[in-house]
């Protein structure tokens, strides 16, 4: 697409880059790797994209930034890499405002947004020798052993020689992961890291940002998959139209919302009659399965009635909210994206 994630404007600058805990007295708020305050962004057209953002990510966090499609995550990311101007509101990006200390901070912060720049004519190894050698602060002494250890890091050594543009999506998404670990970071943005890719692809980019945050690395990355959220990320924040509708710990956003009574069946039409008797509420039926509110009352107390009227029942038990219902409770709106 763009040039954005190879040509990191950042990258420019050759001054020193501050070592980790620099944050200090008068820096923003610790232990925050990333903090917005009235993050806002109306394009020219008049469209608000993001309206009054106050985001707050954890250092050492696996921060996703959820949100269906238009919901602002893109126009957020580009407001932190210092790549578009808010119209109001401030960024603070490793305790530094964004965009005025980009060439600063940017160095610090390995980027993956709207898919990897790549050379299609070169290797997948010559296109990682040809990114560090665009970085003037880069050691040329050492690139090969880092390219190589980028290459090791996300498992392309194997296909490091071939043509980058014989290489799967999911190898370029790998290759262009590979770009942003050139040099040690601190943060890592990726925007949509999976989108496109196949459920294989998928996993193993998911498992690769679980090592990377093994590591510390504090990972903050977009998508419009609420199971993705789940499975990867420690932190979540909610985009909905624009607006910040939630963020937290991934377990107390779920925990939030109040889990299903779920009860496993053949007998359904009974079952429905006793829990409704039983003051259960919005019941819904489905194959073999009926389920609806958590009951008020004791939980054995509803299946010692289903056994009295002779519903056979299978299973029974209230599962756990998932971030899909805590999304829904709190919207009112179904989280209905394309996968
Ligand atoms: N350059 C632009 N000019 C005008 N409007 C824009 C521009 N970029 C995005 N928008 C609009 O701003 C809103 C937010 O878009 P944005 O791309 O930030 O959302 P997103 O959550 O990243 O969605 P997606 O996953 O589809 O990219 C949308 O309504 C979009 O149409």
């Amino acid at each position: 697409m763009d040039e954005v994630s190879a040509e990191r404007p950042g990258a420019a600058t050759a001054a020193p880059v501050p070592g980790g805990g620099d944050g200090g007295a008068g820096g923003a708020d610790d232990g925050q790797v990333i903090r917005t305050r009235a993050l806002t962004k109306r394009y020219r057209g008049g469209q608000l994209a993001v309206d009054g953002l106050d985001l707050a990510v954890p250092a050492g966090s696996v921060f996703g930034f959820l949100g269906p499609n238009g919901s602002g995550k893109t126009t957020t990311i580009r407001m932190l890499m210092g790549l578009i101007e808010p119209t109001s509101g401030t960024a603070h990006v490793l305790d530094r405002p964004m965009p005025r200390s980009a060439r600063t901070v940017l160095p610090q912060v390995g980027a993956l947004i709207e898919g990897p720049a790549l050379y299609g004519f070169l290797s997948g190894r010559d296109n990682l020798l040809r990114q560090d050698a665009a970085d003037p602060t880069a050691d040329p002494r050492t690139r090969r052993a880092r390219v190589a250890a980028a290459l090791d890091r996300v498992g392309l050594t194997a296909a490091s020689g071939k043509k980058a543009r014989a290489y799967s999506l999911g190898m370029k998404q790998r290759l262009g992961l590979a770009a942003a670990l050139l040099r040690p970071r601190r943060l890592l943005v990726l925007d949509e890291p999976t989108n496109g890719l196949d459920p294989q692809g998928m996993r193993e980019i998911r498992s690769l940002v679980r090592e990377l945050a093994l590591d510390g690395t504090t990972v903050f990355l977009s998508s419009h998959l609420l199971d993705e959220i789940e499975q990867v990320c420690t932190h979540a924040a909610v985009m909905a139209h624009g607006r910040l509708i939630t963020q937290g710990a991934v377990a107390e956003l779920a925990a939030g919302a109040r889990g299903r009574l779920v009860v496993t069946t053949p007998d359904t039409a009974d079952a429905a009659r006793v829990l409704k008797e039983q003051g259960i509420g919005d019941l819904a039926v489905t194959d073999g399965r009926v389920t609806g509110e958590p009951p008020a009352a004791d939980l054995a107390e509803v299946n010692a009635a289903l056994v009295t009227a002779g519903v056979r029942v299978r299973g029974f038990g209230v599962e756990r909210a998932s971030l899909e219902d805590a999304f829904v409770a709190l919207t009112g709106e179904g989280f209905d994206v394309a996968g």
